[in-house]
């Protein structure tokens, strides 16, 4: 076995959630035991780019899994984490660094360690000596790198262990069935907090992601006319973001391939399930699966037309009953061309 030391940061969403996901990924590997973790630490970022505060924390395993094979572990968690790298030393939802492997100096072109960081960051020094093993041979380094930045403009300061998202969610809904005249204890409600909170990882899954992935694209002999391809009624649900309510129907979209670029027919209902699975308002949902699409496949042009009901409308207030909301968002040549806006709108009937 290989004791190893990584640091690990986030800086979007919700920042503990993903470094105690991490971990706990990291632990489901049988390669690997997590042998201590540090607190966690709230730091400003360092690197020069503007960005939100981090939270970090450092961890001590042993495994048994090599430098390389670790890395590419430790890259398979960051992009089920939905690590998307966008500027060098920018905001992230994880990053995984490998501190120390042992005592090996590794030069490769992907991987240094010690890492070449190690001894100029706060945020990887104070959380790396508490779980640092007695007498490590860069312990004195440690501690006088930490001396060394301590008056430097680098902020760390420990923050208290939020409980799991799940476990908030579940107190949350006890304080909300007390609040509203009810008795959590009782025999119908003992495991309703549980079932919401299970509830919502589900009918919210996209809440944490940051990006649609969940595509494959195809090219067709390009066709000698434009034609348009349409995936009516697709239905959909999702949560209106003002009372948290659902409001749930169809939506239909459209495109014109360019030079004969497709998507898989079954990616559309993805990308719809992708945008609603969050908290929303129809408006924004209709926009985000036309300008996803868009980029994704870069057409002639995109057509989405949403139609729902909203339990906010219904059940509350102006108290509507089955009404129907519909929203549409044209790009390209459904924006700019009339009649093929017209032609896509008379195949919805
Ligand atoms: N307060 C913090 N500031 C910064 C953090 C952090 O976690 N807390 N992290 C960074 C870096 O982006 C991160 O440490 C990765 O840096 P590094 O391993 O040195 O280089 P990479 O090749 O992994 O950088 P990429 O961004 O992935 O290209 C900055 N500030």
């Amino acid at each position: 076995m290989h004791t190893v030391y990584l640091s690990l940061g986030s800086n979007i969403g919700d920042k503990q959630a993903y470094l105690q996901d991490a971990v706990s990924l990291l632990g489901q590997n049988t390669a690997i035991l997590i042998d201590k973790k540090s607190k966690f630490y709230q730091t400003s970022p360092v690197g020069g780019v503007e960005q939100d505060d981090f939270v970090n924390m450092a961890l001590k395993i042993s495994t048994t899994l090599e430098p390389t094979n670790l890395l590419e572990f430790i890259h398979e968690i960051e992009a089920q984490l939905n690590r998307v790298r966008k500027i060098h030393w920018g905001p992230r939802t994880i990053d995984i660094d490998i501190l120390f492997y042992g005592n090996e100096q590794i030069f490769e072109n992907d991987l240094i360690v010690p890492h070449k960081e190690v001894f100029n960051r706060l945020f990887v020094l104070v959380p790396l000596l508490e779980v640092l093993e007695q007498d490590f041979p860069y312990e004195q380094q440690v501690k006088q790198a930490i001396e060394k930045l301590k008056d430097t403009e680098q902020e760390v300061v420990e923050i208290p262990a939020q409980k799991p998202a799940r476990k908030r969610i579940e107190h949350a809904v006890r304080e909300i069935l007390s609040a509203v005249g009810e008795n959590p204890e009782r025999e119908g409600l003992l495991e309703t907090p549980e079932r919401v909170a299970k509830m919502y990882e589900e009918i919210l899954s996209s809440q944490k992601l940051t990006q649609f992935e969940e595509y494959k694209l195809f090219k067709i002999e390009k066709t000698a006319q434009d034609q348009t391809i349409l995936i009516k009624d697709i239905p959909f649900y999702s949560m209106c973001e003002h009372h948290m309510l659902p409001f749930f129907g169809k939506a239909n979209v459209a495109y014109i391939p360019k030079d004969g670029n497709i998507i898989g027919l079954s990616k559309i209902p993805r990308l719809v399930n992708y945008v609603s699975h969050k908290l929303s308002v129809q408006e924004n949902i209709t926009r985000d699966i036309a300008e996803i699409l868009n980029d994704i496949l870069e057409p002639k042009g995109v057509a989405v037309v949403v139609e729902a009901r909203h339990m906010c409308v219904e059940m509350r207030g102006v108290k509507k009953g089955n009404s129907q909301t519909k929203t549409s968002f044209f790009m390209g040549e459904f924006e700019e061309n009339r009649e093929t806006r017209l032609e896509f709108l008379e195949s919805l009937n």
